[in-house]
């Protein structure tokens, strides 16, 4: 195992942390050892059956609230050609993650041109953009489950060499929150949200159960614990994914900052279920309060997304991706007065534009 800081806690399926299980990943299977949930779980030769889990990362779900009419209205005022959008900051002390002049092709195609931001810490940033432009896959890189061809990714100011399983201390937690719930089939909620702890922890079992009620607590979910993902509703799982994503092992003096990144999270749910996750996303952010009113832990977020409502409701800051690279960056709300056409048509869902399908 790399003695990595960067985090194995991700959102909804634990990022691998050995080359071994990062190159299953890669292949598409994601296995674990879970020796601690293993021992419970013993197929008829006696051996423990580790999870396997495909990931499905790449997002198709179109934007849910194109031409319904409740797209994001522009407002007549007309907005000069240079757009003065919020400025960086100078300091960068804050800065968490940065990506610089990043590159990255599969096979012939390019898809990421050179692109650069920062995540600082106490940010809710949204990337947005039409499909198939590079948002997922700027988030594997952030992730380090992607090495970028060129360029560099920064943490906490210092560059990252290859991928996680090569990363030295960091002092951050980085978690990818999957698309897809990419829950553990074969394991209950309980072992489900508790795998970062069973798997990197010390913490005795009925600790980590505890832990695992309260994390489900906070994400509003009660008496689920020994059901399996199977029984469970899509807005439930991705409840139950973000519950995994966001326990931290508290018996630990220090608790880095942590930085989440959510692939689409209210793909496929239905209008109030994507409420009930865009806030819980809101309410985990160290601004926010869990559902039982405790304050979030989460020091900075960014969401993948396609939808109105969850760029309206959980994030502050918005990164436009076109063609693999950045086209357009500022506050949510400067994202409705925006003069970029690309911005104009992306925000109306009109046909009409630079954007062509
Ligand atoms: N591992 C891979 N191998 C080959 N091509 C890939 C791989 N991952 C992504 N791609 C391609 O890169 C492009 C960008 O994919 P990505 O998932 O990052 O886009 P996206 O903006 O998140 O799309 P969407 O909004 O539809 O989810 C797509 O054409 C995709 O097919």
């Amino acid at each position: 195992m790399a003695k990595s800081m960067v985090s194995t806690s991700s959102g909804l399926a634990p990022l691998p942390t050995s080359r071994n299980s990062l190159s299953s990943l890669k292949s598409g299977q994601l296995a674990f050892p879970s020796h601690r949930i293993c021992s419970k779980r013993l197929n008829s030769t006696g051996r423990c059956e580790p999870p396997v889990r495909k990931i499905v990362c790449a997002c198709t779900a179109p934007p849910r609230n194109w031409n319904d009419g409740s797209a994001i209205q522009f407002n007549d005022t007309p907005v000069s050609e240079v757009e003065h959008l919020s400025r960086e900051p100078e300091d960068d002390s804050d800065v968490l993650i940065e990506c610089r002049n990043v590159h990255k092709s599969f096979g012939e195609k390019q898809i990421l041109k050179g692109i650069s931001f920062k995540i600082r810490h106490g940010e809710a940033v949204g990337i947005i953009g039409p499909s198939g432009t590079g948002k997922s896959t700027v988030l594997k890189i952030m992730a380090g489950l992607l090495a970028p061809d060129e360029g560099e990714v920064r943490i906490r100011g210092r560059k990252r060499h290859g991928l996680i399983s090569d990363e030295e201390i960091s002092g951050l937690r980085i978690g990818l929150v999957f698309q897809s719930a990419a829950l553990f089939d074969s394991l209950t909620v309980r072992e489900n949200v508790g795998f970062p702890l069973y798997e990197h922890s010390n913490m005795p079992e009925d600790q980590i159960a505890e832990l695992v009620t309260e994390n489900l607590a906070a994400v509003g979910l009660k008496g689920v614990e020994d059901r399996l993902p199977s029984e469970l509703s899509g807005g439930m799982k991705k409840r139950v994914a973000l519950a995994r994503s966001i326990i931290l092992d508290n018996s630990k003096e220090a608790v880095e900052p942590e930085v989440l990144l959510y692939d689409e999270p209210t793909a496929g749910l239905d209008p109030i279920a994507s409420t009930v996750v865009e806030d819980l996303i809101r309410s985990v952010h160290l601004k926010g309060k869990d559902a039982l009113g405790k304050p979030g832990n989460i020091t900075s977020y960014v969401v993948v997304t396609h939808q109105h409502s969850t760029i309206r409701r959980a994030v502050d800051r918005l990164i436009f991706l076109y063609e693999g690279q950045i086209v357009w960056q500022g506050m949510t709300h400067e994202f409705a007065t925006s003069s970029n056409p690309i911005v104009r048509q992306f925000a109306s869902g009109s046909l009409d534009g630079p954007i062509k399908y």
